[in-house]
């Protein structure tokens, strides 16, 4: 961090903006201000450059044509690759996913080389993935399920560079029962909610590496409530 502020980075929300996924830009803020810290959210518009300076960043998902336009955007400039040498946390949903990734190829055909930040390439499925998903996490992403609503048809396989979130109990996820992308600090999901929302814990994670430690729970009764509903958990 420049100052007591944390800047957090809206990558695109012109154009990765269908699913309501800003949002997580949203909640990482309000996460801050309950802690009573200070934050930015800047957004990244179509055309403007991606500084390197910022915090952390975040990229929603968005239609087939939409996430071509976002990765030759993104790969024309070095604001997001620099700052992912300087350690700052990335976190994408969906499109943002295979935009990160080595290429991904859309359901008309089109094959787009993505920012390579991953070792995630994509390609259509069968059909399209619709519906709620749960996923267990591999501990080093927290020790509650993930929860979220999906729907793409990009099935996604990662190469050794990245390593699964977890593994699929319900829906689809990358389309061979793991869910999600991650290399060092670059976490990517399927999963819309927007899935800060229904899940602080990950939020948390990303908030923790900005500051270089764990930051303390929040209790928050209504999420607790919210999250049980989505596990359909009694009580
Ligand atoms: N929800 C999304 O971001 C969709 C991503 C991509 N267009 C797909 O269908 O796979």
């Amino acid at each position: 961090m420049t100052d007591s502020t944390v800047h957090i980075g809206l990558i695109l929300p012109d154009v990765l903006g269908t699913y309501g996924d800003s949002g997580n830009a949203t909640v990482l803020a309000q996460r801050l201000r309950w802690r009573g810290t200070r934050s930015e959210i800047v957004p990244v518009l179509l055309g403007e450059p991606v500084p390197d300076s910022l915090d952390l960043y975040v990229l929603g998902g968005g239609e087939d044509d939409a996430q071509i336009l976002a990765a030759q955007q993104l790969s024309g400039q070095p604001g997001l690759r620099r700052a992912v040498e300087r350690g700052a946390p990335v976190f994408g949903v969906c499109a943002g996913l295979q935009v990160l990734g080595s290429w991904f190829r859309t359901s008309s055909g089109t094959q787009q080389q993505g920012l390579g930040l991953l070792d995630a390439s994509t390609v259509p499925g069968r059909r399209r993935a619709v519906g709620e998903v749960v996923v267990r996490l591999d501990p080093a992403f927290g020790r509650e399920p993930l929860t979220g609503f999906e729907n793409h048809r990009g099935h996604t396989t990662l190469g050794p560079g990245s390593v699964p979130l977890g593994r699929v109990r319900r829906g689809t996820g990358n389309g061979d029962r793991t869910e999600g992308a991650c290399t060092g600090r670059i976490v990517a999901t399927y999963l819309h909610g927007p899935v800060l929302a229904r899940n602080p814990g990950l939020a948390d994670l990303l908030l923790g590496w900005v500051f270089g430690h764990d930051l303390p729970p929040l209790p928050l009764p209504e999420v607790a409530a919210l999250r049980r509903a989505r596990l359909g958990r009694r009580g």
